[in-house]
């Protein structure tokens, strides 16, 4: 069978998107694996499933590199907003359903401004930052960002046992910019590696960071801006806006036999 795919990329953070809005697309775990795959496959950092639904414009459906469902991916909803209008589902502003619950978002002047679910608390410990923005993420500031073991220490903490009821934790390390910018790296669960960019991770960057609204992020992947109400100086944030652009890549056919 042969499967169209188009590439996508959010600052860096890969998706391969899949207009599956008649439901008819099957992959297993291990196919989307070997899709995401780098050396075997088309390689991605995630691969997404658009679909219709009664209710919304369209449901997201996003899986990590490793094949597994994953949980909110803010760069990939902003790639899904691109891609459905790109298919002509959606105009410039849109409703849609992903795995965290509905989201708004709309395309502004080439950036994509995805509105994120309200975040309720942040769990604050000596050394590092703890809290959910769709997706689980652990904060840590560092000195000496470009020369960190991301990969090293992040994975220390993805499979820190204290992480392990919630399937382990996304971990973001961070360092102030001498521009004011907040620059970001982050270990992403699900493709176990360093990613360019990761958007829920930036978000519960610039939530936890006591900085005014907007933050301006920095990713290795591109720039991204976070805007958000903080109400009245506790841990709850809503109107959390990640703006930033979605970019296609290339557009492809892949025989699911050859795999
Ligand atoms: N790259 C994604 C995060 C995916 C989260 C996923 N890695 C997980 O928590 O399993 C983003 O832009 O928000």
């Amino acid at each position: 069978m042969l499967l169209r795919f188009h590439k996508y990329h959010g600052t860096g953070n890969d998706f391969i998107m899949v207009d599956d809005r008649n439901q008819s697309v099957k992959l297993s775990q291990a196919m989307i694996a070997r899709l995401c795959n780098r050396h075997f496959g088309i390689g991605a950092d995630g691969l997404i499933l658009v679909r219709n639904h009664p209710e919304y414009d369209f449901e997201m459906v996003y899986h990590n590199a490793d094949g597994g469902v994953g949980t909110m991916c803010g760069n990939g909803g902003r790639c899904t907003v691109a891609f459905a209008h790109a298919l002509g589902i959606i105009g410039t502003k849109t409703r849609f359903l992903a795995a965290d619950g509905p989201h708004e978002a709309e395309i502004r002047e080439g950036l994509v401004y995805l509105h994120m679910q309200a975040v309720e608390g942040i769990d604050r410990a000596a050394d590092h930052v703890f809290l959910d923005t769709g997706s689980p993420h652990y904060v840590k500031w560092v000195d000496n960002l470009a020369a960190y073991d991301v990969v090293g220490e992040g994975k220390a903490i993805r499979y820190d046992e204290r992480f392990a009821p919630g399937g382990g934790t996304n971990v973001n390390f961070v360092e102030r910019a001498p521009d004011g910018a907040v620059q970001v790296r982050t270990y992403e669960r699900g493709v176990e590696d360093e990613t360019l960019s990761c958007g829920t991770g930036v978000t519960a960057v610039a939530l936890s960071s006591g900085l005014p609204s907007p933050v301006r992020i920095s990713t290795r992947g591109g720039n991204l801006r976070v805007a958000f109400e903080q109400i009245d100086g506790s841990n709850h944030f809503q109107n959390i806006q990640l703006i930033g652009p979605a970019q296609t890549v290339f557009t492809g056919e892949v025989d699911l036999k050859q795999l």
